[in-house]
């Protein structure tokens, strides 16, 4: 019986170092919107044909009123949404020629994603929280060494050197927040996509997470996109693009 490796699509790729981590090229969502009057169907136009690129080493701070579709944009760009038309292209590959499977390993392998809420798991410690998810994939021996390994060394990279050990109800709101960006970065993604994540800060914490996304944007070389209400910190940013009724600006 022959075995083959499964090389996944995009390393076979010859990406130039100028590839964006991330394009979306005349992007259009469209969410259903039950009926009209007249029986047919209705849609909401979430995304309207909208250009984006976020390259290495970069922060992108994206804005726009409430229900202008940054959300959308976020959700389109990890590639849980599928865009109506147009094409998303992570590291130069086009998402939407890749299987079910293919996307879901792309997104696992090039993909980091911060929720406005931390979505920890009560139970668990923070040197825990970044490595369940390598533990529930298989990894055993060695490469738990190398993820705890690495859970420590971001913990410390993120100022929360000595509180591997606490519970999410033993940390502050601002310190929950850096559990997430590090375990953000457990896979070593190349795109870090980030939604309100000082929505539940004071202005002193919410500065200080926003100089922290910025500090990993140039340690790792990240493309990061940070969805900001706080008009304050967008000039901490290398770029602002703006959304007005799913159109991007700037
Ligand atoms: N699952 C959905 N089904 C139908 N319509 C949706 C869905 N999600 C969002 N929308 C609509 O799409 C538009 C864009 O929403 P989106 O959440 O992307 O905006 P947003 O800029 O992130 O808003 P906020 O700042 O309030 O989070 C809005 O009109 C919203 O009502």
């Amino acid at each position: 019986m022959s075995t083959t490796t499964h090389t996944a699509p995009w390393n076979d790729q010859q990406t130039t170092a100028g590839t964006p981590a991330l394009e979306l090229c005349e992007v259009t969502l469209a969410y259903p919107d039950g009926k009209g009057p007249d029986g047919a169907p209705r849609t909401i136009t979430a995304l309207d044909r909208v250009y984006l690129a976020a390259v290495a080493g970069t922060m992108t701070a994206l804005t726009g009123p409430s229900g202008s579709g940054k959300s959308s944009l976020l959700a389109v760009a990890s590639t849980l949404l599928n865009p109506t038309s147009g094409e998303v292209r992570i590291g130069g590959v086009a998402v939407g020629n890749l299987s079910e499977k293919d996307r879901a390993r792309l997104r696992r392998e090039e993909v980091g994603t911060v929720f406005q809420q931390p979505n920890l798991i009560p139970s668990l410690r923070a040197e825990d929280q970044l490595v369940v998810t390598s533990h529930i994939r298989g990894a055993r021996g060695g490469a738990t060494r190398h993820a705890r390994e690495r859970a420590r060394q971001l913990l410390e990279l993120v100022g929360l050197e000595g509180a591997g050990r606490r519970r999410p109800h033993e940390l502050s709101g601002g310190q929950r927040q850096r559990v997430n960006i590090a375990r953000a970065l457990m896979g070593e993604p190349k795109l870090l996509l980030v939604d309100e994540p000082t929505s539940a800060l004071d202005q002193q914490r919410s500065a200080e997470v926003m100089q922290l996304l910025k500090n990993m944007t140039r340690t790792f070389d990240l493309a990061t996109v940070v969805v900001t209400h706080d008009l304050e910190f967008v000039d901490m940013a290398d770029r602002e693009v703006t959304m007005l009724d799913g159109t991007l600006t700037g």
